[in-house]
């Protein structure tokens, strides 16, 4: 099993001169304690790494340097996250079509050897797998109100409504010929991976398991100090 992760993101909405994924977080670049977590994961036999394309030598120094030996390459991502999926799935186009991979943001530093493990395991019964927490928040539809700004356009129910995050696991076969649809789609818009094995394979099934709180996705600059805080959490528990 491969896992993938996805640093092609220069960090718009986090500012500052390098990507979000170069920063510092308890020691360790956030994208080091990605990699760290899937290296040290027993399922996972391969690492690969899609970075910003300027920064792929740095990567190469810090995985160097923290003896990730599970990472075998580290390549260019590509212009949006879609396209660094989709380099990712090239980079594995020998593989068969019934091994596993991980696509995981390296901006979420968090992720446990929990969420992993049941992302694999749930790959044993579905060809696509999401990991998804419950909203605490009402969600809802807005669209352009009558008079300027926003006005709410529905309310869907929130016990079915959950906030996806990374990983997320398919098997090669299944998320090539969705992104062999997906791209020749010129309306296509994606925020995830599962989201595009549901729209262009409807047929298969995308299985959720549950995800994590404190697996954040580091976005905005307060983000850093809140991961900080529960990477302290995490070290104080029994
Ligand atoms: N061209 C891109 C864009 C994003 N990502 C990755 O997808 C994950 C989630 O994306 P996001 O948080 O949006 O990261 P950025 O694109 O860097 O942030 P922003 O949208 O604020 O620019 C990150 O690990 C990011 O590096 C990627 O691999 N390739
Ligand atoms: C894949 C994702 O993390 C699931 O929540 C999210 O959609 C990525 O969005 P971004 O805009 O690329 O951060």
């Amino acid at each position: 099993m491969t896992a993938a992760v996805l640093a092609g993101g220069v960090g718009v909405r986090m500012g500052g001169a390098r990507p979000k994924q170069l920063l510092p977080l308890a020691g360790r670049t956030i994208i080091e304690h990605s990699v760290a977590a899937f290296c040290a994961a027993p399922e996972v036999d391969d690492v690969i790494v899609l970075m910003v394309e300027d920064h792929v030598s740095e990567v190469a120094e810090i995985v160097a340097d923290g003896g990730h030996s599970k990472v075998s390459r580290i390549l260019p991502g590509g212009a949006d996250r879609t396209q660094t999926s989709y380099a990712a799935l090239r980079a594995l186009e020998s593989a068969a079509d019934d091994e596993l991979v991980l696509l995981h943001d390296a901006v979420r530093p968090l992720v446990s050897p929990r969420v992993i493990a049941d992302c694999v395991r749930a790959l044993g019964e579905a060809g696509a797998v999401g990991v998804a927490v419950p909203s605490s928040d009402t969600v809802v539809e807005v669209g352009p109100g009558r008079t300027g700004g926003e006005a709410i356009r529905a309310v869907p129910a929130r016990a079915s409504l959950r906030r996806m995050q990374t990983p997320q696991g398919f098997r090669l076969g299944v998320v090539r010929r969705a992104y062999e649809r997906a791209l020749a789609d010129p309306d296509l818009v994606a925020t995830d991976d599962c989201g595009v094995v549901l729209r262009y394979l409807p047929e298969e099934e995308v299985r959720v398991i549950v995800g994590e709180e404190a697996n954040i996705k580091v976005t905005h600059p307060g983000d850093i100090a809140i991961a900080e805080a529960l990477l302290r959490e995490r070290g104080r528990r029994p």
